[in-house]
């Protein structure tokens, strides 16, 4: 009898308890999903910030994606051999539409999480002088998903962090350690071009110029980083490949509560693939710590960090820079390259400018890295490609406190999303020829004569800016200068103009190019 009621007792009180523990989940989850959001919203409405109404549990999602349904819909109807470069309304539709609708400032929603959408150059040169750099950071909202890719490595980390990696870490970047660089790169497009002439020689004249470069470029960051030679190495490649594709190649919805559970199966795998990159990036840094002693010399970023590092990053903090360095630094260079061969191939009278400046900077020589600063107009076409292509499509950033603006306040917290596309093809800050591959328009102007120097950004702004804007540039010229040298390259009839934002801003269809040699 006594039992039975201490049982009765026993399980009474376990029920309180579950019914408390689960009223506190219930409670915590009703201030997540509802009443903080509604809140911000309040906020940014009494802040003037307006924008298209969200809905819950999607917040704008549904819009957004029944817009680009609707865009892919146009796009198949209309001829697929015009190229235009008027390409924000196409590749963000939704974006390209709320402006007309709320100006170049507006607030969205992803799920619950609040953005403050901007594609003002004024607003965001006040914002950023504005703030210090430490009342903003990385949105929390990407920084899970991505941690397989990035781990607290420079592109994600904030405050003291950021500033002890970023100091760290520039110095390896310097113009000396660049030039070290040269031959691990020349090596590896070579052996391109050494390919493309084996298959043109069979008769195939025809390639897929982005599955050609993305390759090339991944191995050469992947050497220029960490060193991609041996076992260890081609495997870290495969997975870090592989990590981006699980991530990104399904339809994801960030912001949304539980959406992890929805693509748990990318989620786990994502998680799995980074786990074994930093295993295996972990023994190829314990192995160069061994060789470092031995006295051997790398000349790659890894290398470089082992050595002036002197034990200033834990050996968890190399593993995230080097993946950073991979994530960071692949396919942006990648696609800049990709968007210059389809521009040069519809101008082959800029391959010729670019040929003769090749000709007169470098001749008949080996490329030295001293003579690539002298290649001007390669330097007028980057930037102009960048302009009109810019594979960082956008930047994102969140308040860690209220950050004021002309006297609106942006709520700490809230999300911004600056529109790179956006600000890159505005007719009101380049002119009515914004749309026009016009590489000249950066001769003796670092902006491209825009109307604000904020509203050109290719590699972001401020102190976050892109700390591998110079090795990029130096890939840039050394694989335009080989392949410009050799070949002549036209669009092929299969080329379907489609650019397509997927986190980076890339053909839709490849690009299928015509090689020959010259
Ligand atoms: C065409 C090529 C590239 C483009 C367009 C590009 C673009 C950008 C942009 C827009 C940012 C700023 C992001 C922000 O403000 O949130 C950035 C940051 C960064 N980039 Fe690049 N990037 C390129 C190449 C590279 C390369 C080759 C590397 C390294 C090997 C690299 C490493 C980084 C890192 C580590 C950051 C974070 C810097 C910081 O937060 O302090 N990038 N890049």
């Amino acid at each position: 009898m006594d039992q039975l009621l201490v049982m009765s007792r026993f399980g009474y009180m376990f029920i309180n308890v579950l019914v408390l523990v689960l009223s506190l989940m219930f409670l915590k989850l009703l201030l997540r999903c509802w009443i903080l959001p509604v809140r911000a919203q309040k906020k940014l409405r009494e802040n003037g910030f307006s924008g298209p109404p969200p809905s819950f549990p999607l917040g704008n999602l549904n819009d957004m994606k029944k817009l680009k349904t609707a865009m892919v819909m146009v796009e198949k109807s209309k001829s697929s051999t015009i190229i235009n470069h008027d390409i924000h309304s196409t590749a963000l539709p939704h974006f390209a539409l709320w402006q007309q609708q709320y100006g170049k400032v507006f607030v969205y929603w992803l799920g619950i999480e609040p953005f403050v959408y901007v594609a003002d150059p004024e607003f965001l040169s006040i914002m950023s002088k504005g703030v210090l750099g430490k009342s903003w950071g990385k949105p929390n909202v990407f920084k899970k998903d991505r941690e397989p890719m990035f781990g607290t490595g420079l592109v994600m980390v904030e405050g003291d962090d950021w500033t002890r990696h970023r100091h760290i870490i520039t110095p390896a970047f310097a113009p000396i350690n660049l030039k070290a660089m040269t031959s691990m790169m020349v090596e590896s497009i070579s052996n391109m071009l050494d390919r493309w002439a084996i298959q043109i020689n069979s008769g195939n004249h025809e390639f897929d110029m982005e599955n050609e470069i993305i390759g090339t470029a991944g191995e050469i960051i992947a050497k220029t980083s960490f060193g991609v030679k041996g076992e260890n190495g081609a495997q870290v490649l495969k997975n870090l490949r592989a990590v981006q594709f699980a991530l990104f190649n399904s339809n994801r919805y960030v912001g949304v509560p539980f959406s992890n559970i929805l693509a748990y199966k990318q989620t786990l795998k994502a998680r799995e693939l980074g786990k074994e990159i930093d295993g295996l990036l972990l023994s190829i840094i314990n192995e160069r710590k061994r060789s470092l002693v031995e006295g051997d010399d790398h000349h790659d970023l890894l290398g470089m960090l082992l050595k002036a590092d002197k034990g200033k990053f834990t050996a968890t903090e190399l593993v995230d820079e080097c993946k950073t360095f991979f994530f960071a630094g692949h396919e942006t260079t990648a696609l800049a390259l990709t968007w210059t061969f389809m521009l040069l191939a519809i101008h082959p009278e800029w391959q010729d400018t670019l040929r003769d400046e090749i000709r007169q900077v470098i001749g008949d020589s080996e490329i030295e890295y001293n003579k690539l600063a002298g290649l001007k107009k390669m330097s007028w076409v980057m930037n102009e490609v960048l302009r009109l292509y810019p594979p960082a499509p956008n930047a994102q950033r969140q308040a860690r406190k209220d950050i004021e603006v002309n006297g609106r306040v942006i709520p700490n917290g809230t999300n911004i999303w600056i529109d790179v596309v956006a600000m890159h093809h505005d007719p009101e800050l380049w002119g009515d020829d914004v749309n026009e591959f016009k590489p000249e328009r950066f001769d003796g102007s670092l902006h491209g004569g825009c109307k604000n120097k904020m509203g050109f950004m290719p590699f972001g702004f401020g102190g976050r800016m892109c700390i591998g804007r110079n090795l990029t540039t130096m890939e840039y010229k050394i694989v335009l200068s080989l392949v410009l040298s050799r070949f002549e390259i036209s669009v092929s009839p299969g080329y379907r103009h489609s650019p397509k934002y997927m986190l980076s801003l890339r053909p839709g269809y490849g690009l299928p190019l015509i090689v020959r040699p010259l």
